[in-house]
């Protein structure tokens, strides 16, 4: 087959799908591959890729399978200077006015098993069908509903961070991102659910595991992009089936319980939707592996890389110190701040390491134009968010560096408006934006507060050697550091 990859992908490139510009020249890309064309590489290699495949152009072609992903320069001004049209931004705001009408594309192009796991969840299904599942959660993950629930968040980041030296007495522990994953997933999980049992948390923990792994198979690639992988690998078909039923299960048990209590935390609500036939049991299912299990990872990589970046600066730990002790207004209030040094170590750290190098792919209804290109409706479209975010045209020569002043010199209104909107990637560009925005800024804020109020952090000089760059793992979709954080009880400094 690798002998046959120049010519299919001859045959992909100029009779299936050939992509021209305005002088009729094919579009340039990496060459198809088989089976998954750069499908894995993207998500795996995302890092170094993201750097090769710049040689191709500012707008240019890879392959998720059988399917072309078009790769948009991600500072648009550059491509859009060639145009001479779209160079300010917001012209480039206009690139996405008809973002209200894109699809995301069926299941990511990710193939047949990534579908069973999450191919009906909220962020990958559209029109009716997203409209109906979003409003099921959305009042959850308002302001007002993160404002009831943040006492007890804040009393769990104390308690967690608390545990994280327990039994090292008051010597200095060493902590990597597995031990903080617990801390987003359950804080996001009893938000949800409302308070777990011990014996819940645990059985549900087990079944992110079983999830987690069952993604490491569509991380594979091959063979389980096919439906026929449920003959060739019936070991993984029948985990996947035993998962499915045993999630359904746990979600079902949940429901019964609260509801046989009369508690009424989100879920008793959401599952009442799905009795009412307002949204599918697929579509709740796989939209609270999506909040769950898929998130996981996300929120692991976003809270480890943003510890790691302030271990490294004592001053600025000493800054934030203050800043946490000074604030006189509520906690819930100060955590959703926009302009304080606090945020903009938060914004700083999703911008040099953003949870996806390429963003998930969605298509436009309407042809458009870019990079000189002439990308036909329905084209799948990825942006390599590292382009956006370091690219040194707006952050400057130091794009690379961790500089969370950087920010101090915007108005709030820009921090939140045009100015940055097609400059930083974080939470997405188009209307379809995250769910757990404001809900994860808060936790992850308030997680940071309690580690800074109880230890002093460092890298030590052995992780320093190792370097801050990106870990590549087969079975995490996200790049998930594997930096050692040290410690130090500031109870033993005093
Ligand atoms: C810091 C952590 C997080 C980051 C960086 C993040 C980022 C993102 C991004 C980039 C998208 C895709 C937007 C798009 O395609 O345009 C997204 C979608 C989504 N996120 Fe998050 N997310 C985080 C945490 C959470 C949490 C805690 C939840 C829990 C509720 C959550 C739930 C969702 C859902 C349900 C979607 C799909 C939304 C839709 O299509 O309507 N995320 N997130």
């Amino acid at each position: 087959y690798r002998q046959k990859e120049p010519i299919i992908h001859f045959i992909l490139s100029t009779v299936v799908y050939p992509i021209r510009d305005i002088q009729g020249r094919l579009i340039s890309g990496p060459l198809w591959k088989f089976i998954d064309g750069q499908g894995l590489d993207k998500f795996l290699h995302g890092h170094e890729v993201s750097q090769d495949w710049r040689r191709h152009g500012p707008t240019y072609r890879i392959w998720s399978g059988f399917v072309p992903e078009m790769w948009v320069k991600a500072h648009r001004p550059v491509i859009l200077r060639r145009l001479s049209v779209l160079t300010r931004p917001e012209d480039v705001k206009s690139f996405y006015v008809d973002s209200a009408v894109h699809a995301k594309c069926t299941s990511s192009n990710g193939g047949w098993l990534f579908h069973q796991l999450l191919g009906n969840c909220m962020g990958l299904i559209n029109g009716e069908r997203w409209k109906r599942t979003r409003l099921e959660f959305n009042s959850y993950f308002i302001n007002r509903a993160i404002t009831e629930f943040s006492p007890q968040m804040e009393q769990d980041a104390a308690k967690y961070t608390q545990n994280l030296t327990e039994g090292s007495g008051h010597g200095v522990n060493l902590i990597h991102a597995g031990n903080i994953s617990r801390f987003p997933f359950m804080t996001t999980a009893e938000h949800i659910y409302g308070p777990m049992t011990e014996k819940e948390k645990e059985n549900l923990w087990l079944l992110g595991q079983r999830s987690l792994r069952l993604m490491g198979k569509v991380l594979s690639g091959g063979v389980y992009r096919f439906k026929v992988s449920q003959f060739l690998r019936p070991g993984t078909h029948q985990n996947l089936k035993k998962f499915d039923d045993e999630w359904t299960a746990f979600n079902e048990q949940v429901y019964n319980a609260r509801k046989g209590r009369g508690q009424e935390p989100p879920f008793v609500h959401i599952w009442e939707s799905l009795i009412k036939g307002k949204i599918s049991k697929q579509e709740l299912i796989q939209t609270m592996s999506e909040i769950l299990f898929a998130n996981l990872d996300v929120s692991t990589h976003v809270l480890g890389w943003l510890i790691i970046f302030v271990a490294q600066n004592t001053a600025l730990q000493e800054e934030l110190r203050r800043e946490i002790t000074n604030q006189s207004s509520d906690m819930v209030e100060f955590l959703s701040k926009k302009d304080s040094l606090l945020h903009f170590c938060y914004l700083e750290s999703l911008r040099l390491r953003p949870f996806t190098v390429f963003t998930i792919p969605e298509s436009s209804p309407m042809a458009k134009v870019l990079g000189g290109y002439r990308i036909p409706k329905n084209t799948s479209v990825v942006v390599d968010t590292l382009a956006i975010n370091h690219n040194p045209e707006f952050w400057g020569d130091d794009s690379r560096d961790f500089n969370p002043y950087r920010f101090q010199n915007l108005s709030t209104k820009e921090l939140i408006s045009y100015k940055l909107r097609y400059n930083l990637f974080t939470f997405g560009f188009g209307s379809r934006k995250c769910l757990g925005q404001h809900f994860a800024d808060v936790m992850i804020k308030q997680f940071l507060c309690k580690l800074l109020e109880g230890y002093k952090l460092t890298l030590p000089e052995m992780e320093i050697r190792k370097g801050t760059g990106e870990k590549s793992s087969m079975d995490t979709w996200v790049p998930i550091s594997d930096l050692q954080v040290a410690l130090c009880p500031i109870d033993s400094l005093l």
